[in-house]
């Protein structure tokens, strides 16, 4: 940011995500940053960033007035609030932003409480703060203000050399509607399941491989994060309730087929899914290369198009983050692989992988584009979430097994059940916009996760670190990409 006249900075929410916006930024060469959280914080900060040249005001107003470009980074049930207390101070010509989650209420709360001679370009960072911001997207909206402003948003975000991704406010809500929202409704929903039958899944005796250990490493770093970023983005987008009933329903149904021992119609239902989402044909199984693209399609496979490489999860990298211990990890190897939300449980029998099947169902049911979505704007976890997916999907007998374990198989059967209810519970929850219900819901299981999150929050961030070199096509060291 060197030569031109920078634009001073601030910051309004010093949390996770605006401290590492701050420091990041500093050491990206920004000179002028203004910060501020709570009032009764500013005594802290002013000690914590003493030398830095990050400099603490004691509140919105102050950080308002001195900056050309001011970023909200407050909770999102918070900041119709925070954007009503402090908006009215903002410069004269100020470009303000959100890193708000979800955009409607930002959106709002912008027009309605910001003077009429401030810009609006917005932001968001799709990943968590301890994420490297390298390559990730990073979402850029222009709403209102002259199109130079992109330009100067641009700028000061350059260091991060995350990608930017230019969409609108409601583009914004609609597209993490469809990777984040329903993609955590499917990780809570296996973390309650596990509390609920009182049983850690690395504890099982049982060997966590392969694509089981993507489901537990995320469950767990969803449930040691705050719950407050997952309810904003769910309860507070007009997109995800639908996303997040469908996923509900589509579990549901699923089960109902299974316990009924419908054979044909779950048969078809799971087969049609595959075509419509990854667009592979009944009974073919895709070429195996890496350069296969995936096909994907809302309506029918003669429409689909190449959107991007498969991302081809391998067993062996998996596997080493397993959460198990080296103990666990001496069982057969497994297109079998263990449950999938469930517990106690023989390593060697095949399950049905409700969670898995339900979501592929709920994109097809949808038209949601997955790997699009992917392309556009995808998270870490979603990205996980279709390597798993695309895994059990993509092999025709892993996929067939999975079928005939969820009309026959009974070991599993308990955990299916308990992963049905978690599921609607989470829907219902959702649906009522409760946020204390849904606070509720979530400390219940992360306390009972807890005692894990330390190992489990680094070992998932090597894991996404290993999997996006691979997809990057680099090498990695197993260095974990947090800081
Ligand atoms: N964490 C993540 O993975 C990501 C989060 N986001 C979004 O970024 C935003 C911030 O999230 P995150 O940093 O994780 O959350 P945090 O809870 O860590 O940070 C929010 C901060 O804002 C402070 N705050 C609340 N009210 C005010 C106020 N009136 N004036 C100044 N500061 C205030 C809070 O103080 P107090 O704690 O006292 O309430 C807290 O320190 C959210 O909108 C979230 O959706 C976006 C991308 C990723
Ligand atoms: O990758 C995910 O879905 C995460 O859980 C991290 C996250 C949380 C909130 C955001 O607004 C962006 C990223």
């Amino acid at each position: 940011m060197s030569g031109q006249k920078q634009p001073v900075v601030g910051i309004i929410g010093m949390g996770d995500m605006g401290r590492m916006y701050a420091k990041r930024l500093k050491a990206g060469g920004v000179d002028s940053i203004y910060v501020c959280d709570k009032p009764e914080s500013y005594e802290t900060l002013q000690k914590e960033f003493e030398g830095t040249g990050i400099i603490p005001l004691p509140n919105g107003h102050s950080v308002s007035r001195l900056s050309d470009f001011i970023i909200y980074s407050v909770e999102a049930a918070a900041l119709t609030a925070v954007v009503r207390e402090y908006g009215p101070s903002t410069k004269i010509g100020a470009v303000v932003a959100g890193q708000t989650s979800v955009k409607a209420p930002e959106k709002e709360a912008f027009e309605n409480y910001l003077p009429e001679d401030v810009g609006i370009t917005s932001v968001h960072s799709l990943h968590g703060p301890t994420v490297t911001t390298e390559g990730q997207p990073l979402i850029i909206i222009h709403h209102r203000g002259p199109e130079s402003n992109i330009k100067m948003v641009e700028d000061v975000f350059r260091s991060f050399k995350s990608r930017y991704v230019y969409l609108s406010y409601e583009e914004h809500d609609e597209v993490t509607a469809n990777t984040q929202a329903v993609t955590h409704a499917a990780f809570l929903s296996m973390g309650t399941a596990w509390k609920n039958s009182s049983s850690y899944p690395w504890e099982t005796a049982r060997y966590v491989s392969g694509i089981e250990v993507v489901k537990v490493n995320i469950t767990l770093r969803i449930y040691s994060a705050k719950w407050h970023v997952y309810a904003g983005l769910a309860l507070l987008n007009p997109s995800a309730k639908i996303q997040i009933q469908q996923y509900s329903k589509s579990v549901t149904e699923l089960f109902k087929l299974m316990v009924e021992n419908k054979q044909k119609e779950l048969q078809d239902r799971v087969w049609e899914s595959r075509e419509k989402v990854f667009g592979w044909k009944k009974n073919q199984d895709p070429p195996s290369s890496s350069s296969s693209s995936t096909s994907s399609s809302s309506s029918s496979s003669s429409e689909n198009h190449q959107i991007r490489d498969p991302i081809l999860l391998s067993e062996k990298i998996l596997d080493e983050f397993s959460l198990g211990g080296s103990s666990n990890l001496n069982s057969s190897s497994s297109s079998s692989s263990p449950s999938n939300e469930g517990v106690n449980v023989n390593s060697s029998t095949p399950n049905s992988h409700l969670s898995l099947l339900a979501m592929v169902d709920c994109w097809s049911k949808l038209g949601i584009r997955p790997y699009e979505h992917l392309t556009v704007a995808g998270t870490p976890v979603f990205m996980l979430w279709i390597g798993v997916a695309e895994y059990l999907f993509r092999s025709t007998s892993l996929l067939s097994s999975a079928i005939q374990a969820a009309l026959s198989d009974r070991i599993h059967r308990p955990d299916d059940i308990e992963f049905v209810v978690a599921a609607r519970g989470w829907s219902e929850c959702i649906s009522f916009g409760n946020f204390d219900l849904y606070q509720k819901r979530f400390e219940e299981t992360s306390n009972f996760f807890s005692p894990r999150f330390e190992e489990a929050t680094k070992l998932g961030g090597r894991m996404i670190k290993a999997i996006q070199d691979m997809q990057a096509g680099k090498k990695t060291n197993g260095e974990p990409n947090v800081q």
